[in-house]
């Protein structure tokens, strides 16, 4: 095994940034909300506050993709959606395995939102041999004994881990000599995977710290101004080291 983070530059080979993709699934879900409203066009102005971005930044991520839109029009909404969906990989069915069924597990099992963006959860993986079988949003628990077969039989590039801490590193490993090549892990731990494989890392516990830290700043605990202090973040502080990406991070 090789190092524990995430081998990709920070640009990638069609030479779109990181930074640029953490925020297409931001503009995604704006616009599917404008879809959504049947609005046809939107300006840059108008979707950037919808997505929450600077819209200098929007019109420089979208030149990526190679969508300018029209002076006085705005962006083609269906388009667009149809242009970030493609680049995001999500015109095709991603079959997903979520492993560890517990409190976690069978939250993000039950959520809806997964199958609606293309991911399609194939199957449940837990190690509790009493689990196994029973139903969880209505899909029979199976045993890890059955993990290898399991994503073999469905294709499965994309694993969820929601296991104890301890337990990760083992999943993950097994996951990827199944041929899982990209994983979001929940559990609070460094994984190492080889070349090759995408982690990422949701934290919900490390956001709060840094929301705590912002509050602490706010009720004045460390005076703008007093030496050694840390100068007060930009506005759209906490969202990540270039601002404007989601509070999913890589491992
Ligand atoms: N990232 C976040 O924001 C966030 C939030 C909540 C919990 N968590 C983490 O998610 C994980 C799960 O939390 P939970 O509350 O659902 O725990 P839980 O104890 O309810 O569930 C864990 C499940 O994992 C199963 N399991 C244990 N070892 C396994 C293995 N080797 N293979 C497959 N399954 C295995 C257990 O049988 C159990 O069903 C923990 O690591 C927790 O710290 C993360």
């Amino acid at each position: 095994m090789a190092t524990g983070r995430t081998h990709r530059p920070a640009t990638r080979s069609r030479g779109i940034p990181e930074a640029t993709v953490a925020r297409l699934p931001l503009y995604l879900r704006a616009l599917t909300a404008l879809s959504e409203r049947s609005v046809p066009t939107v300006s840059s102005e108008e979707l950037a506050a919808a997505a929450g971005v600077n819209s200098a930044k929007l019109r420089k991520d979208f030149s990526y993709l190679g969508s300018y839109g029209t002076r006085g029009v705005g962006y083609d909404v269906e388009y667009l959606v149809y242009q970030i969906s493609r680049e995001l990989g999500l015109t095709q069915d991603w079959p997903v395995v979520i492993v560890g069924i517990g409190n976690l597990g069978a939250a993000l099992a039950n959520y809806g939102g997964f199958a609606s963006r293309g991911f399609r959860v194939a199957a449940l993986i837990d190690a509790d041999p009493a689990m196994a079988g029973k139903p969880v949003a209505g899909i029979p628990v199976q045993h890890t004994d059955e993990l290898e077969k399991i994503i073999d039989d469905n294709g499965v590039s994309i694993g969820v881990i929601a296991t104890p801490a301890g337990a990760a590193q083992q999943v993950c490993d097994r996951l990827v000599a199944a041929g899982v090549t990209s994983i979001l892990n929940f559990a609070p731990t460094v994984l190492s995977v080889p070349d090759g494989v995408d982690v990422r890392k949701v934290d919900l516990s490390i956001e709060l710290q840094i929301l705590a830290f912002h509050e602490q700043r706010k009720a004045g605990e460390e005076a703008a101004g007093e030496p050694g202090a840390v100068p007060l973040a930009p506005k759209e502080s906490g969202k990540g080291p270039d601002g404007d990406v989601p509070a999913v991070m890589p491992a």
